[in-house]
Formats: C-alpha cells, structure tokens, sequence
C-alpha cells in the first residue's frame, strides 16, 4: 500500500491536508508505529505533489508498505457513497467515467460522471448518492467546464430537489452559496486557511475577484478588505455573507470589472486562476511596494507563473503551493510575491 509517513504529532495536521484534497484512502485505517503514523493514500503522487508536502511536513515520507492495512469497515456499518461506486462502476472509475471525489457544499452535492453514461444509470447513481451521503438533499452533476466571466458551469439535476441556494460552513464561518450562479469551490478550504494564517490587523487586503467572499471573510482579521467582482450575483450574496458574518465594518464589496476599481492594499489576493495572468499589470497597481500579491494560476509547475513577474518588478517569492489538482498532470498552483519596487 502506498502511504506516507509522518512523526505522530504532525498526524492530524497531515491526515486533514489528505482529506480536503481527496488523496486520504478512508477504506484503510492508519497504522502506528512507534513514534511514527502511516497514512494510506489513494494513488502514488506526482513529484509536485510530494514536493508540496514535504514543504508542509518535516520530515515526511513516502513509502511503499508491504504489511497489510487494517480496513475500515466493519460488518454492519452502513456502506458509503464511495464504497458504492466501487462496487458497481469499476470500470468506468478506470476509465475516468466516473469519479470518486465529488464537492458537498451545505445540503447540495456535485458529482462528476460523464455524458458518456446513460441518464438512467446517472439518475440511479444520484439516487444513492442521496441516501449515501450525509445530510444531502440535492445531488447535480457537474454538466461542463466552468465558463464565462463568471467562472460558473452548467448543472445536470440527478436526485432530490431542485435547489441552488444552500449555506456552507467552513474554518468557523458560514457563506451563501448559489451553485448555479456563482463560482464556488469547498477544495480551496484549506488554502483560505493558510492565507487566513499570513494576515495581520495592519493589513489592507484587496480581493480581486472574490465571489460569495470566502477569501475576504477568511481574511477578517485584516483592518479593511477591498472585496471586488464583476458576477451581481456573487457581489448580492457577499453582502449576504458580510451581515451574516458580522463583518461589516471590515469587508467593503464593490460590484465592477476590477480594472475599472481604483484601490490599494498591501495584500492582492488573485483567485482567477485561469486568466490571472492578464491582470498582473492591475494587480501591480493596486500592490503597495512591499506588500504581496498572492497569484493563483494554472500550470505543471511553478516556472512559467514566476515569469509573469520577471520584466514587470523586483520580487522576491515567499511561498510556492499546489492548491488543487486541474487536469491530468496540471495544477492550481499559487506563488506569494512580495514586490519590492516596480520597474
Ligand atoms: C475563480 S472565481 C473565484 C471566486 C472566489 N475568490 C472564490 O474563491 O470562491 C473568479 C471570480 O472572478 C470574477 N471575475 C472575473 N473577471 C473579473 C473582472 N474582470 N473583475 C472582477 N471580477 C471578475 C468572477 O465573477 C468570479 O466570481
């Protein structure tokens, strides 16, 4: 079993990393070691992957372990979504027909499975995806890539009721989602996290594309957030968010084409990854000299996205993350560039 090893105290820190992005394998326990935990994973990982880890972790390893893994279900416990799919779809897991990880956000969940699979077998895979799934009440499909100005994709309703609106709770606040207006991802929970951790009361954010803000709102410990978008909808449920989150005097939401908004802050947060790089020139006007941007792209690795930087300024690169897997071999990834001086 391929897995990785981590001194104890780091476990639970490495194991809900795993979880968030979907690389956790929940069938086999954990096994213990001395000072040591072994945690399974679902696949060998691509170097940049274990590359990100190790940057994470000391001294994490990655191993192939002979001994057997202890399974986690026992007799009677009731059978999970992804034990189902398992059993049933096999071969279209292989062949990428299907897929085991799938979005819940609040009481909506978001599965991918391919046109190629007939509706009926796609309905009958909602069906159990509803009765499998805890406290679900919505199962779509994902119909598309995501598209537009708006970042947002075509649904296909599978099981349940039809509902877009649902209330997501994550890092200790909760957000207005619309799943069908609105660009949402629950996988970048744990990057919110870690830009949460870098932000001061000194600082001046400015988020760029925020959405629904969940972005700003993790930053809520900053003095101001410049929380900017160009969808109505995701600026509607941001202010939303804002009462609901008691960040009022904190989040100022600015509804307009973010080249149009006249801002500064010493903290850039660029969540579009795939056309971010057109905005670089923006971001360097917006960025105070010192202050850091934080530059979400897409890419193999992080070469091409350093470039972007190179004849614009000085810049020194603080951070190099994998946020998420993008395509097979392809990854969001985000540099955090404190710019010194602008040439
Ligand atoms: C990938 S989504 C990220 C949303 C949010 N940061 C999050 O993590 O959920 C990118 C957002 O940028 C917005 N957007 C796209 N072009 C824009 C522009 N020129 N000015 C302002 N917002 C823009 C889209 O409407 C979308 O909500």
């Amino acid at each position: 079993m391929y897995c990785c090893k981590v001194y104890r105290k780091e476990g639970e820190r490495v194991r809900k990393y795993l979880l968030d992005r979907g690389l956790l394998n929940r069938e086999y326990k954990i096994k213990k070691k001395g000072d040591f935990l072994y945690i399974p994973l679902i696949r060998r990982l691509e170097p940049i992957l274990e590359g990100e880890l190790r940057s994470l972790f000391s001294n994490i390893e990655f191993l192939e372990l002979e001994e057997e893994f202890q399974r986690r279900r026992c007799g009677k416990k009731k059978m999970s979504f992804r034990d189902y799919l398992l059993k049933n779809f096999k071969e279209e897991i292989e062949e990428g027909l299907v897929s085991l990880s799938y979005d819940v956000i609040g009481s909506i969940v978001i599965l991918q499975i391919s046109e190629k699979i007939d509706i009926e077998t796609r309905k009958e895979i909602g069906k159990n995806a509803l009765k499998l799934i805890p406290s679900v009440k919505t199962v779509f499909r994902k119909k598309g890539g995501i598209e537009g100005d708006y970042r947002i994709r075509k649904l296909e309703l599978l099981a349940g009721v039809y509902n877009t609106l649902t209330l997501y709770k994550e890092n200790g606040y909760r957000l207005w989602v619309d799943v069908e207006k609105v660009y949402f991802s629950p996988r970048l929970s744990w990057e919110r996290k870690r830009i949460r951790e870098m932000v001061s009361s000194k600082d001046i954010v400015v988020d760029m594309f925020c959405g629904v803000g969940p972005f700003s709102i993790a930053c809520r410990k900053a003095k101001k957030v410049y929380a900017i978008d160009i969808n109505p909808y995701a600026i509607e449920l941001l202010k939303r968010n804002i009462e609901l989150n008691k960040v009022k005097d904190k989040i100022v939401p600015i509804l307009d084409d973010v080249r149009n908004v006249e801002v500064s802050g010493n903290r850039v947060i660029m969540n579009l990854p795939k056309y971010s790089y057109k905005f670089v020139d923006k971001a360097l006007d917006i960025v105070e000299d010192g202050g850091v941007i934080h530059y979400y792209t897409i890419g193999k690795d992080f070469k091409d996205a350093e470039k972007v930087f190179e004849s614009k300024c000085d810049y020194e690169i603080l951070g190099r993350r994998v946020v998420k897997s993008y395509a097979p071999r392809e990854y969001v990834i985000v540099l955090d560039v404190k710019v010194n001086k602008q040439i």
